[in-house]
């Protein structure tokens, strides 16, 4: 990192820096039109059921990226509570299944009979190639709080005052919006800006690559959402 950055990437963060940096991207993520039309409630309740099937199937995949995380954090971090952060993770994804379950039931979704989207798919790749040992726990760590982020402050924007979100998907929208998440979001922002900040500028590459690669397939995820 040049001289004058890697002052600014200790005092902002260098994850702030990057979504400064991306903003645009970062925008079309956390303010698509499928999260907009929750939003103001025009939302088309097949595409939200699409969604809610497709990202059923996302999060089963999402699991053992997020433990291979833990497992990395294990072998590779200079601070102990890292593997704590990531675990109370895991627990949270394990009631997220059991929501989705029950929401699916609700909303009349067979989730036994869905398959994969392409685009799901290939992001479900995506994460598989982030799992291996050969990947840095640096750049592991950034994707994790990019994933989330996005989610976080999506829903958090359906949830506002001005918001007009339907009352029957105001429980999606704080299952993600809320702050109890909005707090694991900035522990693992954390985690990310401490470890890039020790990075090599090989690992930081990577790092940010890897950031710009979550934002395109969220927003991907969106667009095959919306339909
Ligand atoms: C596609 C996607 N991105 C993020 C999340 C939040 N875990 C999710 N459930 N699905």
């Amino acid at each position: 990192m040049e001289a004058g950055l890697e002052q600014l990437a200790e005092v902002e963060g260098t994850t702030a820096l990057w979504l400064k940096k991306h903003r645009l991207v970062y925008t079309a993520a956390t303010r698509h039109p499928f999260i907009l039309s929750i939003r103001d409630g025009s939302i088309d309740l097949n595409s939200f059921k699409r969604w809610l099937g497709q990202d059923y199937l996302f999060v089963r995949a999402f699991v053992p990226f997020v433990s291979s995380v833990l497992l990395k954090a294990y072998h590779e971090s200079d601070n102990n509570s890292d593997m704590e952060v990531f675990l109370s993770g895991l627990a949270a994804l394990n009631d997220e299944i059991k929501w989705f379950k029950k929401e699916a039931s609700k909303w009349g979704v067979v989730l036994s009979s869905i398959a994969p989207q392409k685009v799901n798919e290939d992001y479900c790749r995506f994460l598989e190639s982030l799992m291996g040992p050969n990947v840095e726990y640096t750049v592991a760590i950034t994707a994790l709080w990019a994933i989330e982020l996005v989610y976080q402050q999506s829903f958090a924007h359906c949830l506002e005052e001005a918001s007009r979100t339907p009352p029957e998907l105001a429980k999606t929208c704080q299952r993600w919006g809320n702050e109890g998440f909005g707090q694991y979001c900035r522990s693992l922002q954390k985690i990310a800006d401490r470890r890039l900040l020790r990075a090599t500028s090989e690992e930081l590459k990577k790092a940010e690559a890897t950031l710009l690669r979550v934002l395109e397939h969220e927003v991907e995820f969106w667009n095959m959402s919306q339909g």
